[in-house]
């Protein structure tokens, strides 16, 4: 049951399917609609150089539309965006979100501690793609690369839930960067500030209250130990006291923070260590968790687009969104982290073994407790951390799911991608990513 974080071995993944990597055919089903616009605009500029304002007035309708089209053009290609921790998983789909669906992009600054290699090859587009390498717990380093945005996604932030980084670093990243931003913004005037958190903010809480398709305003009594969800919920509070405050120039700044379930889809590092687990254990998993027990979880394209919607609108309707929390959510369906898992992995060739856990929990609470043992033992020589500890046994066996439609109300919300394009977007990255390696 309990592994370390995976080694490579090829799977039956790869036999299926010889596929190049999932970077190469990243596209969203909206990019039907950015088509339709393009070809639109280039309609209308057959007529290109009769846009002048007389002749414009005499075409009736047409000159309309033409008047409509200048001052989107003026519109155009204005802004700035900056996306902390753009090369994290959550990140590389937001930055190509962006480009493929806000027109009104100038310069796009990603800004990570690690920079992809794969950014360069967004430097050739339209959109003025400028990578910064840089630490969000550096201020000075925040503050450049803040100065002259519009608009700043900040999703850079330490996802350990496995004993990896000390709790000093996890609140350092995620509460200190977070307050770097907030002041980056204050002080260079940038006005509008989203901010990824987390489920986890409000649960599941560490007395195992489960949460049933609750939505924002469902009473719970989040309380938190762990390093991980205590860091992302004083930054999510820091983030929405901040909203209101004057930025440079007088105006307020407007926040909101998002805040996903758990999210898979391409580049999800624990599904892909799930996999290699599994393939270690001959095709198979064990089941660990009660089928009944219900995680939430929400598509990476779905939550990347749900970034590009709220910062658009945030500019539109400032009192509305200002200070508010979403929950991320689409249409996948409510099941446990293991079945969840086995949409994709099943195809993989994997095989969830039992309809009922194998082990007593009481014996999982031993295995989990061992494992944390061995790490504090161990650590003095080497980094053990397994998947299964006594935090992620009490996440997994915790329902935590969420119905709602918020986003839907405030800002126009719908989910980009289906329930069946978001699984087959996600099985064929898993199968890439197999035969890449292979
Ligand atoms: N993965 C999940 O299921 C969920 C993630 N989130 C949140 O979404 C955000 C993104 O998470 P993931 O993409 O999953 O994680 P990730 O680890 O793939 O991405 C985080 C990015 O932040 C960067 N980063 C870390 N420390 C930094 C620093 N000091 N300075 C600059 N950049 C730094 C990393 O290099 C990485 O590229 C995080 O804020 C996380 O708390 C929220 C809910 C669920
Ligand atoms: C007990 C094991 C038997 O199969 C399985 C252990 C699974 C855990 C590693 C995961 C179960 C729930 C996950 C977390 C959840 O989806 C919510 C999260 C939100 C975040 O903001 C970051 C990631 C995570 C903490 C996610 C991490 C992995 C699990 C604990």
């Amino acid at each position: 049951m309990p592994v370390e974080h995976s080694g490579h071995q090829g799977g039956p993944c790869g036999k299926r399917v010889g596929e190049e990597g999932w970077r190469l055919g990243w596209s969203v089903p909206g990019m039907a609609r950015r088509e339709e616009q393009a070809e639109g605009d280039n309609h209308l500029s057959l007529a290109g150089n009769e846009r002048r304002p007389a002749l414009v007035a005499s075409l009736g309708t047409l000159g309309l539309w033409l008047q409509q089209d200048m001052a989107d053009s003026a519109q155009a290609q204005k802004l700035v965006y900056l996306v902390t921790g753009g090369c994290g998983f959550l990140g590389e789909h937001v930055v190509r979100m962006l480009l493929q669906q806000e027109p009104r992009l100038r310069e796009l600054r990603i800004f990570d501690l690690h920079l992809g290699p794969w950014l360069e090859e967004l430097k050739t587009g339209p959109v003025q793609v400028t990578a910064i390498q840089g630490d969000v717990t550096q201020a000075h380093e925040v503050a450049a690369a803040v100065a002259g945005a519009h608009v700043v996604i900040h999703t850079a932030g330490l996802v350990d839930v496995f004993g990896k980084a000390s709790p000093e670093t996890i609140h350092e990243v995620n509460v200190q960067g977070t307050k770097n931003v907030i002041e980056a913004c204050v002080q260079t005037g940038t006005q509008f500030l989203v901010y990824t958190s987390s489920m986890e903010v409000v649960g599941p809480n560490i007395k195992g209250h489960p949460f049933y398709r609750g939505n924002e305003d469902t009473p719970y009594e989040a309380v938190h130990r762990h390093p991980y969800p205590s860091s992302k919920a004083r930054a999510e509070q820091l983030v929405l006291e901040a909203n209101g405050r004057k930025v440079r120039g007088g105006l307020p700044l407007v926040t909101c923070a998002l805040r996903p379930t758990g999210i898979y889809g391409e580049g999800h590092q624990i599904m892909r260590d799930i996999y290699y687990q599994g393939l270690r254990l001959g095709g198979r998993l064990f089941r660990a968790i009660p089928a009944s027990v219900e995680h939430g979880r929400v598509y990476v394209g779905n939550v990347a687009w749900m970034h590009v919607l709220v910062a658009r609108e945030l500019q539109q309707r400032p009192a509305l969104m200002g200070g508010q929390v979403y929950f991320c959510y689409d249409k996948s369906p409510y099941k446990s982290y293991e079945d969840f898992n086995m949409e994709f992995l099943g195809p993989c060739g994997l095989r969830l073994v039992g309809t009922r856990p194998l082990l007593p929990y009481w014996l999982l609470m031993l295995l989990a407790a061992l494992n944390a043992l061995l790490q504090w033992l161990l650590r003095p020589l080497l980094l053990y951390a397994p998947l299964l500890n006594p935090y992620t046994l009490a996440m997994a066996n915790t329902t935590f799911t969420v119905s709602t439609n918020k986003a839907q109300r405030h800002f126009g919300y719908e989910p980009l991608f289906s329930w069946e394009e978001s699984r087959t977007r996600t099985i064929r990255w898993m199968q890439a990513m197999d035969s890449s390696a292979q």
